[in-house]
């Protein structure tokens, strides 16, 4: 596990702080770091894939004498660190750790490509960080950005943790479902024997040849967890997930249609935690903004560009500032130029109230689905209807998205509603390439499985020899290529036709937009499996990129396939800031179905458009 996390300017002013484990920051180490590059300045072959450099520490104790024995280890304490130095801006990202080993680098490495690839995401200015006087200065100007920052690193890191527990929770899964396993094997064993045959899907969706299996980057047992601390962790997780509030989830109709209820006041505690935010001082800076802009009534006024000007700026950053792409900010004030220059405000009414009503309508234009979202009522249309044996076809969804966004989380919330409404789902391994995954969409399966019915023992297997029970049922068929993959696809629904299920819900691996290899495969998945719906998962955290990953995804199924809906999920997690909502349908103009609002299978919402409007204009 990595330690710190430092970035800052060449001169010394810290941007951003953060210690793993919770602790103080301790900023004696980067003066160590700081002081062993003036002494020992890193060469070529300390540097990782060309663009990482790697710099042991050794911190002599002060209260050594100078007749110490030399390499007395009890004399210094050394540690390792890996950073990378940006320019425009000129900026120092250090990661440090406890030494150097095959693991420990790799976690450095991936955790400075998620710290990269966030900061980028955030497009700060980089002249921010010219002339910079002092500490105060940076944090002030950047303050939105460096919270932002810091709850996406966070939530990805403690991600990347949990799959690492999760990672032993499925070899424990496999453990009790393989009678072959020598059940004696202790948990490090069991970790030694790949699922798959030696592929991963890293974070930044490049496949990883990991033939050569490196057991040790899954144990992290050293550092500060007991197998046993592990064992218990999966079991509070367990119940965690599958300890479920249903009377928060949604409302059964007259007509015994189980409705998911519309997101509202659910994320009024974080609304405080916000507020309470807000009224920490160097918190205002917004604030003051829009206070100053509500004083300054005016009435039946014609209103010009001048006087939009600040206005729409003052709107935009404040767009900006709740995760709405530039773009996309830019377009919503253009609307309300378009709409506003040559009217006249109402009586009473200031420049900006017009303005902020004209973009709350303009976000409602957006965000107002074209299309229906009566997913029940198309499911029940479909399963109407019989072939010539009498059978029905299924209704057939497939789940797409980038890597850890959610989509085997949000499938199984998807898989739990259809539950409610009483329909038999069978669940697709169609991710063949990640390690670990058909392990995972099985533990759903069982949760599942047991929600349903608690009678159901976890591991057994159905009448049909599969995991699940009647109701909910895992399709799998192991790891393999792109072809393996459209042919699970096409024997799952032959199979749910044969079974009888009504829904056929395919989880797809994670891939990057952006990476063609990668995402040229959808098309001819879509065009083999012709799923009746094919949803995104987008993650609400991603904000700017938002954009991008909408249109590639949007694109990659051919000119005659469209994806057909969003699931925005972590919505619990960005606060006010569901600018990702706005920019993946501002993209596409694909509607969005649910949103996500934490880890258990209750945690899915309808959207509540003027909820949403309402928060990002708050
Ligand atoms: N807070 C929060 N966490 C979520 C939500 N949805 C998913 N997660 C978490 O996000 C993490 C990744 O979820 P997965 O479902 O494994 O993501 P994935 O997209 O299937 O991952 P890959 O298969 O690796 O691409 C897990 O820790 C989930 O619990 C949500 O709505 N809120």
């Amino acid at each position: 596990m990595f330690e710190q996390l430092a970035i800052f300017t060449p001169q010394g002013q810290v941007v951003y702080e953060f210690n793993c484990s919770g602790k103080k920051f301790a900023a004696t180490q980067i003066n160590a770091f700081l002081n062993a590059l003036i002494i020992s300045p890193v060469t070529n072959k300390d540097t990782i894939n060309g663009k990482y450099s790697v710099l042991n520490v050794v911190v002599e104790n002060p209260n050594t004498t100078k007749n110490s024995s030399y390499g007395n280890k009890s004399n210094s304490r050394s540690f390792c660190t890996m950073f990378y130095v940006s320019k425009q801006p000129d900026l120092y990202f250090v990661i440090t750790y406890a030494e150097q080993s095959l693991h420990l680098n790799q976690e450095a490495e991936d955790t400075l490509n998620l710290a990269l690839a966030l900061w980028e995401s955030l497009d700060i200015p980089y002249h921010i960080f010219e002339n910079i006087k002092n500490q105060r200065d940076i944090l002030y100007d950047i303050e939105d950005v460096i919270d932002k920052f810091d709850k996406y690193l966070r939530t990805k890191y403690e991600e990347s943790v949990k799959y690492i527990v999760n990672s032993s929770t499925f070899n424990d899964a496999n453990k009790s479902n393989n009678a072959h396993n020598n059940t004696t094997k202790n948990k490090k064993q069991q970790q030694q024997t790949p699922t798959s045959g030696g592929r991963k899907w890293g974070r930044d969706g490049v496949i990883e040849d990991t033939s050569v299996y490196d057991p040790s980057a899954l144990d992290f047992s050293e550092t500060n967890k007991s197998s046993n601390v592990t064992v218990q962790n999966d079991e509070a997780q367990q119940k965690e997930i599958i300890d479920i509030d249903k009377d928060t989830f949604g409302n059964r109709t007259a007509n015994g249609e189980f409705l998911i209820k519309e997101i509202d006041d659910l994320l009024s505690s974080q609304k405080e935690t916000h507020s309470n935010n807000a009224n920490k001082p160097g918190n205002k800076y917004t604030e003051k903004a829009f206070g100053f802009l509500q004083r300054k009534f005016l009435g039946n006024k014609t209103i010009t560009k001048e006087d939009l000007l600040s206005v729409l700026d003052k709107l935009r950053q404040k767009l900006v500032s709740k995760n709405v792409a530039p773009e996309v900010a830019d377009y919503l004030t253009e609307q309300v130029s378009r709409d506003l220059i040559g009217s006249k405000t109402a009586n009473w009414t200031s420049v900006e109230n017009t303005a902020r009503d004209s973009l709350s309508r303009t976000l409602t234009k957006i965000l107002t689905p074209g299309v229906s979202v009566d997913l029940l009522h198309d499911i029940q249309k479909k399963l109407s209807k019989t072939d010539s044996d009498g059978k029905k076809q299924p209704y057939v969804f497939s789940i797409v998205g980038v890597n850890g966004v959610g989509k085997s989380t949000n499938l199984s919330k998807l898989a739990f509603w259809l539950l409610q409404n009483n329909l038999r789902v069978l669940i697709v391994a169609c991710d063949t390439f990640r390690s670990g995954a058909v392990e995972q969409l099985r533990v759903h399966v069982e949760n599942l499985a047991q929600l349903i019915n608690d009678s159901h023992v976890r591991g057994s297997k159905n009448r049909r020899g599969k995991s699940g029970n009647d109701y909910v049922e895992l399709f799998e068929a192991g790891y393999g290529g792109t072809d393996l993959v459209t042919k699970i696809a096409k024997q799952a629904i032959k199979y749910a036709r044969d079974q009888d299920f009504d829904i056929v819900l395919m989880d797809t691996a994670g891939r990057r937009h952006n990476d063609a290899t990668l995402m040229s495969p959808l098309k001819a998945f879509a065009e083999q499996a012709k799923p009746d719906k094919i949803i995104m998962v987008g993650e609400a955290l991603v904000g700017t990129d938002s954009v991008q990953q909408a249109k590639n995804f949007n694109a990659a199924f051919g000119k005659a396939r469209n994806l057909d809906f969003f699931i925005i999920s972590k919505c619990d997690t960005v606060g006010e800031m569901l600018g990702t909502i706005v920019n993946m349908v501002y993209a596409t103009g694909i509607p969005i179905l649910f949103v996500g609002v934490g880890q258990t299978y209750t945690d899915l919402r309808a959207l509540s458009v003027s909820w949403a409007v309402n928060t990002l204009m708050s």
